[in-house]
């Protein structure tokens, strides 16, 4: 290793290097790679058609989270059309070349960044990628991990490496405490509406700081996922007790005499004292609030209840946003009355989510005329929720209770909110038509969803009736 104070992500990197080649670039090794049947399947079919074969089949996992339906009873047969061929090949492949696959009917379907870590098949210390933005969500473990293209996911495939230069490093610190009722989604949407876009672009974030080690797992991986959003290359927060404990038992995961030599290891995984970043911010915790966002980019996000900037209109950027999403400039979007609330998707679908969310639903009744649907992100967790009763309160309060997937995350030709609908929705992207033609979708923590769904229009959960 390299000599000299280190970032958490360079004592992971050198961990890695295989070699640096004359450019610069370096060659890594790659411990774990994910598939999904969307993109896994193009980088199956690529490497099948050049004759390769995959190098490391016990360490490649594959899921079908994307095209599948959630409806309740699903089969291989989904709305998008060519979804079931999707599906199909990705099967088919996974079974050729003897990798694991989490498919449709598999009590560890879900996915695939809800699914990884509950398995254990993310780990401190380790490099994981996957054909998939939101891959950095499992940074989250104190491992590193970010999203690749198809072709470098075949490339990892046949040789269990990839090619690339080391991403420079950001520090994002934020101390002190979160106030009541805000949560990890509205830490996120915080710091984007503050950074920026692009604020981390190219960058490994390591988030760090009180604020941050007060965070429970499934909170960091929310925090982890909307770093996309940011453009980074990857998000990491050094991992811990809560780590540990969090990962003990997993499927995947080390155990018993290996788990404690693990743990002594894990134990290193922190940026040493004086090291530089390249960028560094701070940000206090205590200056949060429940966020939604009013435009086309989750960098358009305000505190519930704050306006819409009063010069939108005037910057090419916002215009766009302010027309598309039929809001007004220095008027909040809090009161807008929506047609739909979903609760899902990698950002916030995990059980405690879903505990939060069921507690302000308990008792109260979605709004007339609202659709509001609830999809589990694995098939765990809807396991974990069904057993605590949890699916009853949704259902109860007029929730669609749903099977594990991406579902309505991500209009691709499949099922889709109706036609310009004004969506309340846990999830990280609210870009033009992400949840179907023309949809003007509002990112929001789940209990802003849920005391959105009630209330028939975006509100606080402070602001619905007892
Ligand atoms: C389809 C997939 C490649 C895509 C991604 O990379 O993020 C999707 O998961 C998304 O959230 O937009
Ligand atoms: S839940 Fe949404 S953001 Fe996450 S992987 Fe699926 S489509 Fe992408």
């Amino acid at each position: 290793m390299t000599e000299g104070p280190l970032t958490l992500a360079e004592k992971i990197w050198s961990a890695h290097r295989v070699m640096t080649l004359e450019s610069g670039a370096e060659v890594i090794a790659i411990d774990r790679l994910l598939l999904h049947e969307r993109t896994g399947g193009v980088a199956l079919k690529s490497l099948e058609e050049a004759g390769r074969t995959v190098m490391h089949p016990s360490r490649v996992f594959a899921t079908m989270d994307h095209i599948v339906d959630t409806f309740p009873g699903r089969t291989d047969k989904t709305l998008m059309p060519t979804g079931t061929a999707f599906i199909v090949s990705t099967r088919e492949s996974a079974k050729r070349h003897g990798i694991t696959l989490f498919d449709i009917d598999d009590p560890r379907q879900g996915i695939v960044h809800v699914v990884s870590p509950e398995q254990g098949i993310i780990l401190p210390g380790a490099i994981l990628v996957c054909p998939d933005s939101h891959t950095c969500t499992q940074g989250a473990f104190g491992g590193l991990a970010w999203g690749i293209g198809s072709s470098e996911a075949e490339h990892v495939l046949a040789t269990m490496t990839l090619r690339m230069n080391r991403p420079p490093d950001m520090r994002v610190t934020i101390d002190g405490v979160l106030g009541e009722g805000v949560t990890a989604k509205d830490l996120a949407l915080h710091l984007i509406a503050a950074l920026g876009s692009n604020g981390a672009k190219g960058h490994i974030i390591e988030f760090a700081g009180s604020a941050v080690r007060a965070l429970d797992m499934e909170a960091r991986m929310t925090l982890c996922n909307m770093a996309t959003e940011m453009a980074c290359a990857g998000a990491v927060i050094a991992p811990d007790d809560k780590t540990f404990d969090w990962l003990e038992g997993r499927p995947y995961a080390p155990k018993g005499e290996v788990r404690e030599q693990a743990i002594a290891a894990w134990r290193a995984l922190y940026s040493d004292e004086g090291v530089v970043f390249a960028t560094e911010h701070r940000f206090d915790a205590a200056e949060v609030r429940p966020m939604v966002t009013w435009g086309n980019s989750p960098q358009h996000a305000a505190p519930l209840g704050a306006p819409v900037p009063a010069d939108a209109l005037s910057k090419a950027d916002q215009q766009r946003a302010v027309e598309y999403m039929a809001v007004t400039p220095g008027e909040p979007v809090a009161g807008l009355p929506i047609d739909a609330a979903f609760i899902g998707s990698c950002t916030n679908s995990r059980i405690s989510d879903l505990r939060r969310a069921a507690a302000i639903l308990k008792g109260r009744k979605v709004a007339e005329g609202v659709k509001a649907i609830c999809v589990p992100g694995s098939t765990q967790v809807k396991a974990a929720a069904e057993a605590e009763g949890l699916h009853e309160v949704f259902l109860e309060a007029g929730f669609e209770w749903r099977e594990a997937g991406c579902s309505m995350c991500f209009f691709a030709g499949g099922e889709s909110f109706a036609p310009e609908a004004r969506v309340i929705s846990s999830t990280n992207r609210n870009f033009e038509s992400r949840q179907g033609p023309n949809t003007r979708t509002h990112l929001a923590s789940p209990e802003t969803v849920a005391a959105s769904a009630i209330a028939g229009r975006i509100a606080l959960v402070s602001e619905i009736a007892a």
